[in-house]
């Protein structure tokens, strides 16, 4: 829901180029689905608006979300989400007192003392990017707690950061004119806390990064394993079926997850560097596979026995190896 116009931040509506400060580039995969999302994204924040990225474990969120925020040409904060996170890692606190104590005895018989107390505060990370017109990546904010999450609130709405148990000076910050921001949550964590951050949500651009199209998965486990886009494929297949096991359609106890890219790009990194044949039919393949899968499907199909787990996925394999002939 957009707000009125007069409650719009001015933050994110411009970009300044400060090179030395990018995170290092790592070559994404562009398929048109990446680089539909990456535009998006950088619409969206350059028109003062935050964006959040959300999808299961391994689509890429953290990694486009990176990437966007080094396409802005501002310097990055990154912020990683997590219960112990508090407002003082945020905005910041007091360090101590700084006490400074003047004593004039210049003329003999005349003594003159001052003395002067100062409480010393630090910028906490998110304090200091919004001082400076950062770009931030918050990964998984939802693994926050919402107390913490609340100090968001203003800044998204109003392009203010509250200074929470600042005693002398300034009570708030007005957001630099480039700061800008974008979150990335998984929803199989909200679980518990998605009522409370609801009012969050509700001030950012949520793009769905659900699992990847046959062509960005494929793209993605050539690219980073250096494989052949044909033998990516086979690996890609390969783990998809192996994801479409025990889905919450037909078994009651199924529980999220499943085996997500990083299996997949494992699979066809150690394949190449062992030279395994990346082939369903083969032992050492088949094996790998395995190693690599069998544990997020155990642990998402609920009350599985183990033993009909690994049934299940070498099951699935074959299927692979007679589909592949077929083919
Ligand atoms: N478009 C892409 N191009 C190249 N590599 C990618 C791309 N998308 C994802 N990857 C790779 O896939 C892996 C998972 O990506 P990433 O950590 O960004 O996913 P995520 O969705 O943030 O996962 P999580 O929710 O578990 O943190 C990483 O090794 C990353 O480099």
């Amino acid at each position: 829901m957009r707000v009125k116009e007069r409650h719009q931040p001015s933050w994110g509506s411009r970009s300044k180029k400060n090179p030395e400060s990018s995170p290092p580039k790592k070559d994404l995969f562009l398929s048109p689905f990446i680089k539909g999302v990456v535009s998006r994204s950088l619409h969206y924040l350059s028109a003062g608006f935050p964006v959040h990225l959300t999808g299961p474990s391994g689509v890429g969120k953290t990694s486009v979300a990176l990437d966007v925020a080094r396409k802005r040409e501002r310097p990055v904060t990154f912020i990683h989400g997590n219960h112990e996170m508090n407002n003082r890692d945020l905005i910041g606190g007091f360090t101590g007192y700084t006490r400074r104590k003047m004593v004039d005895n210049y003329i003999r018989t005349v003594y003159k003392a001052e003395e002067e107390m100062r409480e010393d505060w630090q910028d906490g990370r998110l304090l200091h990017a919004v001082r400076k017109g950062h770009t931030v990546v918050y990964d998984e904010f939802t693994r926050s707690r919402p107390e913490t999450n609340n100090l968001f609130l203003s800044l998204l709405e109003e392009g203010v950061l509250p200074l929470y148990g600042k005693k002398e000076g300034e009570t708030f910050v007005r957001a630099h004119p480039d700061f800008s921001i974008l979150f990335t949550s998984n929803p199989e964590e909200y679980v518990g806390n998605y009522q409370s951050q609801d009012a969050l949500l509700d001030r950012m651009l949520t793009i769905d990064m659900d699992f990847l199209d046959e062509e960005t998965e494929t793209g993605i486990i050539a690219k980073k394993a250096g494989v052949d886009p044909r033998k990516a494929a086979i690996v890609h297949r390969l783990v998809k079926s192996v994801r479409e096991l025990y889905t919450e359609e037909e078994n009651d106890n199924a529980d999220g997850g499943g085996p997500s890219i990083r299996a997949a790009i494992m699979i066809a990194q150690i394949a190449k560097e062992s030279d395994i044949p990346i082939d369903p039919a083969d032992q050492a393949f088949h094996a790998l596979c395995l190693d690599a899968v069998w544990l997020s499907v155990y642990r998402r199909g609920k009350g599985m026995k183990k033993q009909q787990v690994r049934w299940d996925i070498q099951e699935a394999i074959r299927k692979e190896v007679k589909g592949g002939k077929k083919g």
